[in-house]
């Protein structure tokens, strides 16, 4: 059985009246990249603060490499990276002088040089982060949580304001952190970062864990396709297990080519909008997610 970096059982955290995380089961295996997605306000900052010993919980039990991250010590936060976000932000240090300073905390750290290559910020090494961009920032921030070469690491939508080439040089960074075995948890609110990286992406709403597969499972939920066309001027779209069907449909009521129409299979994006209940087009149709 492959060992459990994370465990989590009927966490709970409460806010007054409010039921932040409501009754949260999951483990997480050592190795594995774990996507935890949700709109806003599901719980997931929560969940990932409670994971990192930043948050008490209001009930349940939490393992975090064999122990609680309540009263974890100094050892245990070696070998848990975190994306304390805009840390970068506040210090009077350059990026290669930050990384420096972190890396001599930890015992067996990365490369300075190569941590600054695999975010991007080379070129940007000396610069002060107040002359940052904002993803740059955020990228240094992604090389302080890797740089002390964690066995577990923590990324609170780690991407938020990247340019898409940034994006896609971080995800060949999680890929070589996957590569050397690191356990990675992740939040992120873009629904191809998670299906492109995780192993098992877990949905959550409410606090509560409503959906938990890999990418290709949860994809499948939705069976059928998404027919797209123009109507009197205004755009349509149907979810049908027979697309044929509806198409031929519509052909008789047209003469001569049906406006913009498409057929495509739902994407990972479709499936979760369904699942947390905000996907009109295919909540209200036959082909939807159960
Ligand atoms: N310190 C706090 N005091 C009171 N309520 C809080 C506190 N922190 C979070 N909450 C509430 O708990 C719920 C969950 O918040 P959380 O930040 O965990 O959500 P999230 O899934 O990370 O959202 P987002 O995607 O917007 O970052 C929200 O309703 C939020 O308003």
């Amino acid at each position: 059985m492959t060992p459990q970096a994370i465990t989590i059982a009927g966490l709970r955290k409460t806010y007054g009246a409010k039921n932040a995380v409501d009754g949260l089961d999951l483990t997480i295996d050592e190795g594995e990249v774990f996507a935890l997605l949700g709109p806003n306000g599901a719980g997931k900052t929560t969940t990932i603060e409670i994971l990192e010993g930043f948050r008490k919980r209001t009930s349940g039990e939490v393992t975090v490499l064999g122990r609680d991250p309540h009263d974890a010590d100094r050892d245990w936060r070696t070998e848990v990276g975190i994306m304390l976000q805009s840390t970068s932000e506040r210090s009077f240090l350059s990026a290669r002088e930050a990384l420096t300073h972190a890396s001599r905390l930890y015992p067996n750290p990365r490369d300075v040089e190569e941590t600054l290559d695999a975010v991007g910020l080379t070129e940007k090494a000396n610069a002060k982060p107040q002359t940052l961009s904002g993803g740059q920032r955020r990228r240094l921030d992604v090389a302080l949580a890797v740089i002390g070469r964690p066995r577990l690491v923590f990324l609170d939508e780690p991407t938020t304001g990247f340019d898409p080439e940034a994006r896609r040089q971080f995800w060949g960074l999680i890929e070589g952190l996957r590569g050397d075995g690191t356990t990675i948890m992740l939040t992120t609110h873009y629904l191809e970062e998670a299906e492109h990286l995780a192993d098992r992406i877990g949905i959550v709403a409410s606090g509560k864990l409503i959906a938990l597969d890999t990418p290709a499972k949860l994809r499948a939920l939705a069976s059928g396709s998404i027919v797209r066309w123009e109507e009197d001027g205004a755009p349509r779209s149907e979810s049908t297990p027979t697309p044929t069907a509806l198409v031929r449909e519509l052909a008789s009521r047209h003469t001569g080519e049906i406006p913009e129409l498409s057929i495509t299979k739902p994407s990972l994006e479709d499936v979760y909008l369904d699942l947390i209940g905000q996907n009109t087009e295919m909540a209200t149709s036959e082909g939807a997610v159960a």
